[in-house]
């Protein structure tokens, strides 16, 4: 295949994993001009286009060279290794992304019995991940039959055609809906980055390693809040005691007020208003939070 000198991008072209797969794309840097058929996105800064495909065909367009990269689901990459792409070389998962979080699980009806997996023996279990569930059934020894269905999973016990079923759970509302219980879990997923194991050795690997540094950054900024505060120097240390964990605060004078300092902290994850209640009660004043926007070390 010809190489290509812009990098491309798979992505679903509308589904859950849309949205916040281009609010990742855009909090790195890229922004893309939409064609018209919506199926392929010029990039307009950086040389980095986006493919819009359904979910399903990411990880073959990136074994196929198509695309370099692609956002998808864990579930979605991981059935693709154990069927379709048994016979390419396996792709990695260059870096979990934090949203689209759901898991892969098996649930029965509510009445029946489950301790253990050995009771689905001799069961029929619906599916639209048959890859992922033999796999299962096997490591765990177990002789269940598979069906496989396309959709609508979680009717299949209820028309008879199983008696349990193996698909994606994430608040668990499908399953109490169709008098499910959630039995055992298979794949904890999210989406992820996913690419070849190897990079190309020419501008799109550069690109790559450009983008995974933005990435990075992105998620680690992603949760982290600035604290700013005020405090006298004699309450220091027990504000100081509160703060939530990150790296050491930086202190600052404040002009005419030689006893006061002023505060600023990286905090790692969300700061709780009982936190910032007690931090108050220790001696501090005039606190905000802040979210960081960018973040380079
Ligand atoms: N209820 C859920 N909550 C959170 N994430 C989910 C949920 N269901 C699925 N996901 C994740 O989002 C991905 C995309 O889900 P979606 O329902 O949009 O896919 P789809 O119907 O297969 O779309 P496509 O038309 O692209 O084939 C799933 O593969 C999974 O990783
Ligand atoms: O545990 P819950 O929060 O209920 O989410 C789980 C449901 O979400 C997904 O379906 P989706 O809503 O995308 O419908 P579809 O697969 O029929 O398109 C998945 O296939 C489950 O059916
Ligand atoms: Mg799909």
């Amino acid at each position: 295949m010809k190489t290509r000198d812009r990098l491309r991008i798979a992505m679903q072209k509308s589904g859950r994993l849309t949205e916040p797969a281009l609010d990742l794309l855009n909090r790195c840097g890229l922004s893309f001009r939409q064609s018209r058929d919506k199926l392929f996105c010029f990039g307009e800064g950086e040389p980095v286009d986006l493919l819009l495909v359904r979910d399903d065909d990411i990880p073959g367009l990136i074994a196929q060279g198509v695309c370099d990269l692609g956002i998808v689901g864990r579930n979605v990459l991981s059935e693709y290794q154990l069927t379709d792409g048994r016979e390419a070389e396996p792709l990695a998962e260059w870096r979990p992304l934090g949203f689209g979080r759901c898991r892969l699980s098996i649930a029965v009806p509510q009445e029946m019995a489950y301790e253990e997996v050995g009771q689905l023996a001799g069961r029929r279990i619906a599916t639209s991940y048959p890859g992922l569930l033999r796999e299962w059934l096997r490591t765990n020894g177990v002789d269940a039959g598979v069906v496989t269905l396309a959709g609508s999973v979680e009717i299949a016990p209820r028309l008879g055609t199983a008696d349990a079923i193996c698909d994606l759970v994430q608040s668990g509302g499908t399953l109490v809906a169709n008098h499910l219980r959630e039995a055992d879990v298979l794949l904890e997923s999210e989406a992820v980055l996913a690419g070849p194991q190897t990079l190309p050795v020419d501008e799109r690997g550069d690109m790559i390693e450009l983008l995974l540094k933005r990435l990075d950054g992105v998620m680690q900024v992603r949760e982290s809040r600035l604290l700013l505060l005020q405090t006298s120097r004699s309450a220091l240390e027990a504000v100081t005691r509160l703060l939530p964990g990150g790296p050491q605060p930086t202190l600052l004078p404040v002009a005419g007020q030689p006893d006061q300092l002023m505060l600023q902290a990286l905090c790692a994850g969300e700061v709780s208003w009982r936190q910032l209640e007690e931090i108050k009660k220790a001696g501090a004043r005039e606190m905000f939070v802040l979210p960081v926007e960018k973040m380079l070390a």
